[in-house]
């Protein structure tokens, strides 16, 4: 105590310095406690620093994905006694395994409200704040915290006191393979933003491959063809081609594309990064970025690939992808390049009437320029193939096409067996077991085929191969095997698909479900309605919105669809009615106000000449009033000349022989030069003229 006083006593002056000195003093103290403090706090965690490893995971990328959810099932991690709550999971939708900390309406009491939403809300520690968490004899010491280089976006630290990385890669790895472990049972959707990111926006179960009802051959070839592309990275290096593959799918609303690469990405646990090109926002430059920015192994899909050129229609015909523009309708690469370059003023133009312009150009060097990321499969779907330039359909762009056509018979059988519940556990519909209905013919991969499936065609992947010559060249040449033989090898793949495990069906839902039916009995009504159902006439979604309107009675759904199918006509004819009436309506309008246009036109015209006429008759008038004017006052002018004469002559002297007179004429002329009359006429012509 002693010497603590003999310090303090010399700083505060003893006991007879002023107050305002002893305040001055003690200030100074504080501030040195104050930095010495921070100075041997900053030093200490310098010092222990020096001894961890820290990595950086940033939002942005997956392994910020994979340790959150590595995280989320941490005791540690939920014992902070500081959260912030969110809806939107970093486990992107699943993440609800038991140690998750996350809670939603199901924990509520009371009854469920059908169709409500059920959001999650998740518990996390707040940003900043330091865990510590033990893992393989190790302490991590992990903090979530926000970059500093404006973007707002959230980072992870984890540091841990080891010599090498190798702890902290283990737990990387470990964090990865949970999250597979998890992602097997699902895909995630990508969607494209206006700053030329990617945003996740969903997490989807798989939908089995054997949900999809198309005619036989064509899922399985062109599931064949993408697993195929996939293990052929070596191939595609080693004869220098872009390890690229593009598949089109085109054809009537409402047939299955959609869900034909959500099913695709499934079985190959691909994500799906999805542009839709009628967004007003895209332009050439967005979707270039996009394009460069997909992970290497992923789906992307290009939603409505029509619509990207019909959303602009003040744009130049050179770069619209409609192959009506007559400059446009036979390019290709060679063509369609050369274009970007000689038209940047073109462009420049392009780009100030519309900065939200995709170009064909802009398309075509997104889908495979430099900047275009490779071992990347593209799909592109559109209502409208004819809308395309055929440029955009070249090998190497658009490799296989597909077809989707409005329901067969035999897709009407098969998806009535799908749709309701079987008790024969093997229920699996094979294309052979369907009697009694014409196959279409099975896509050959040779190209020599086939009249009612004409729909799928492969394109050589060689940059050589021209349109014309559809024949498939496989993505490796192991993909040589005959149609028939790959696709019930392809088949029997599919059918030990485990990835896929559907939701548990809700109770109540279920309780609305039809009875599960015996074979024969499904068999038999499933040809019941196939039979009601003309061939190629409704959509798979008409038949599947019909279907699920009797989803708890087949027997109603099989008997009642040939009664459906005259309703559904008469419902189209209708339809149709009205359209045609709404659109001679409008035409008529539109006659109408054209007459009245053209009438209006007239009467202003009318009224415009008349006015003109109105004019110059003023305008003759005047001058007439002019002239009258003119001439009164030189009529004028010369009476009183003459009056002038006359009253000269009348006080003059006059001479006897009137010689004087005449003299004065005489000299009057001489002196003028100018008669009476010559003087008449020139006052006249001035007064006219002015
Ligand atoms: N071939 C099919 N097999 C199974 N279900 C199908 C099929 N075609 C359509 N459906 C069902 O119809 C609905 C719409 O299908 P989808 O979105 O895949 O069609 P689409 O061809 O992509 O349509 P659009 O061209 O309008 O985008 C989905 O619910 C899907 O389950």
């Amino acid at each position: 105590m002693d010497v603590l006083k003999s310090l303090v006593q010399p700083l505060v002056g003893g006991g007879g310095g002023s107050s305002m000195i002893d305040g001055v003093k003690l200030v100074v103290l504080g501030g040195t406690v104050e930095t010495a403090r921070r100075m041997a706090s900053s030093g200490w965690s310098h010092f222990i620093n020096s001894f961890f490893l820290t990595a950086h995971f940033s939002e942005e990328d997956y392994p910020y994905d994979w340790l959150m959810l590595w995280l989320s099932r941490r005791p540690e991690w939920q014992r902070s006694r500081e959260f912030e709550t969110t809806t939107r999971t970093s486990s992107h939708g699943w993440g609800s395994g038991v140690a998750d900390n996350s809670f939603g309406e199901e924990e509520e009491e009371g009854e469920e409200t059908p169709g409500k939403v059920k959001t999650r809300v998740v518990f996390q520690p707040t940003t900043n704040t330091t865990h510590t968490i033990y893992y393989k004899g190790h302490w991590l010491r992990v903090k979530r915290g926000r970059k500093h280089d404006g973007s707002g976006c959230e980072m992870l630290s984890i540091s841990v006191v080891a010599r090498s990385n190798s702890i902290l890669k283990q737990l990387v790895l470990q964090a990865k393979k949970e999250y597979e472990a998890e992602a097997v049972h699902r895909i995630q959707i990508y969607f494209a933003d206006s700053h030329g990111c990617w945003r996740w926006t969903d997490s989807r179960h798989k939908r089995p491959m054997s949900s999809i009802v198309l005619n036989p051959g064509v899922k399985e070839m062109l599931l064949a063809d993408t697993k195929d592309f996939l293990k052929s990275e070596k191939w595609y290096a080693d004869r220098g081609i872009p390890f690229r593959r593009g598949y089109l799918l085109y054809g009537v609303p409402g047939s299955g594309k959609s869900s034909l690469i959500h099913a695709i990405a499934g079985e190959l646990m691909l994500d799906i990064y999805v542009v839709s090109l009628s967004s007003s926002w895209i332009n050439d430059s967005t979707l270039t970025t996009l394009m460069g920015r997909v992970p290497a192994r992923c789906i992307v899909l290009l939603e409505d690939l029509d619509a990207a050129f019909t959303r602009s229609t003040s744009r130049d015909k050179e770069s619209t992808g409609s192959p009506d523009g007559s400059e446009n309708s036979s390019s290709t690469t060679e063509t369609t390049e050369p274009q970007t370059r000689h038209s940047s003023s073109r462009r420049h133009k392009e780009h100030l009437s519309d900065v939200n312009t995709l170009s064909l150009s802009g398309l075509l060097n997104a889908l495979d320029g430099v900047a275009a990321s490779e071992g990347r499969i593209l799909f592109a779907t559109t209502n409208h193939l004819e809308r395309l330039d055929p440029a955009l359909s070249r090998p190497g762009r658009m490799d296989v096409w597909v077809e989707f056509k409005n329901a067969s018979k035999w897709q009407a059988e098969l998806l009535f067996r799908n749709f309701f519940p079987s008790t024969d556990e093997d229920n699996v519909v094979i294309e052979g077991d369907l009697e009694g209905i014409e196959l279409p013919t099975p896509p050959s991969p040779s190209g020599e085929s086939s009249s009612t499936f004409s729909s799928l065609f492969s394109l050589p992947s060689t940059p050589t191969a021209s349109l014309g010559s559809l024949s498939s060249v496989p993505s490796t040449p192991e993909r040589s095997s005959p149609a028939g033989k790959a696709r019930t090898v392809r088949m029997d793949e599919s059918l030990k698909n485990q990835a896929y495990l559907p939701p548990p069906v809700d109770d109540e839902i279920a309780q609305h479900s039809a009875k599960p039916l015996d074979g024969a009995t499904l068999a038999a009504l499933a040809k019941q309605f196939a039979d009601s159902i003309p061939d190629e006439e409704f959509s798979v979604a008409a038949l599947q919105g019909y279907l699920l309107k009797n989803k708890s009675r087949p027997e109603a759904a099989a008997s009642d669809a040939a009664e459906w199918v005259v309703s559904e006509r008469e419902l189209r004819e209708r339809l149709k009615k009205e359209r045609e009436a709404r659109e001679l309506k409008e035409k008529l309008e539109r006659e109408k106000r054209r007459k009245e246009l053209l009438v209006k036109e007239k009467e202003k015209a009318e009224m415009k000449k008349k006015e003109e006429e109105e004019v110059q008759r003023r305008l003759l008038e005047e001058k007439i009033r002019a002239e009258e004017r003119a001439k009164l006052e030189a009529e004028k002018a010369v009476a009183d000349a003459l009056a002038a004469a006359e009253a000269d002559k009348e006080n003059g002297t006059p001479s006897e022989d009137g010689q004087g007179n005449e003299e004065k004429d005489g000299q009057d002329s001489e002196g003028d030069e100018q008669t009476p009359s010559e003087g008449l006429v020139w006052v006249g012509v001035a007064e006219v003229s002015t």
